[in-house]
């Protein structure tokens, strides 16, 4: 399927001694080294200010690292030309921290974006758009704009959009930030499911409850910009498929 990269089977994202400062300031991310497998579901953790969002912007190509090497999707990236990121892209969906919805185009429009952007036809993205919507709970509310919608409504806009071009890496910053706990337990249950459909996941979070309830994920804390791994498991992951019985 994959056939044509050279990736570490079962590897998505591999980063290698990143670091990332803005402009001429100090680094904000050092030394990163850890990789992240396909099929896995990450939670991003650490103090404000410790480098998450950044991180994520790492992930979803908005940035590039300013030392070190970052894989993604089998590919070296770190120096690939400008032009060449939007098809990296287009396999990455993302739910924003600030949702970044068209005010102006209605829940529809919002989510029929990524479709319409990748080229399908109005006939490909009724039916699947809809149907996304009532995955998430809006069926009802597909013409709505984002202003008239709750905090939470748009934030499963933000998910439906980010997930309906069915994405290899789903990237959240803090998407159950602005919700109550019932909320942020639907949330979940949705990353949960495009997990149980084979998207790799990463979810920046202070929310403890929400790790709790995802039994088999990994974390992944920040602090000060760097990597807390004592044991080297997010270096050298168990149980990658290339190194089962080899
Ligand atoms: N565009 C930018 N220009 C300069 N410095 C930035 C920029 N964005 C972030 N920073 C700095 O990088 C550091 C890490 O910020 P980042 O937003 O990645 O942290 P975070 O862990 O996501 O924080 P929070 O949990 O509060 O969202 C901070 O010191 C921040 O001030």
């Amino acid at each position: 399927m994959r056939g044509r990269e050279q990736r570490l089977a079962g590897t998505i994202v591999e980063f290698d001694r990143v670091g990332l400062r803005y402009g001429t300031g100090a680094e904000v991310l050092r030394d990163l080294d850890f990789r992240l497998n396909e099929g896995g579901f990450y939670f991003l953790t650490g103090p404000s200010g410790a480098g998450k969002t950044s991180l994520l912007k790492l992930l979803y190509l908005a940035q590039r690292p300013t030392r070190g090497r970052m894989s993604v999707f089998g590919d070296e990236l770190a120096h690939a030309p400008r032009e060449a990121l939007p098809l990296y892209r287009r396999r990455i969906g993302v739910v924003f921290q600030d949702f970044r919805l068209i005010r102006h185009l209605s829940a529809f429009d919002n989510v029929a974006l990524p479709l319409r952007i990748a080229g399908h036809g109005e006939a490909e993205v009724e039916g699947p758009v809809r149907e996304m919507l009532a995955w998430v709970g809006l069926a009802d509310r597909a013409s709505a704009r984002p202003p008239t919608l709750s905090g939470g409504e748009q934030q499963r806009v933000a998910i439906a959009r980010a997930v309906i071009a069915r994405p290899e890496l789903l990237i959240a910053d803090e998407p159950t930030g602005n919700v109550d706990a019932a909320m942020a337990q639907r949330i979940l249950h949705l990353l949960t499911a495009m997990n149980r459909l084979g998207t790799t996941v990463i979810v920046a979070t202070h929310d403890l409850g929400l790790i709790a309830a995802t039994p088999g994920a990994q974390l992944i804390r920040l602090e000060n910009g760097a990597l807390v791994d004592p044991t080297g498991a997010l270096r050298n992951p168990p149980g990658r498929p290339a190194e089962q019985g080899a």
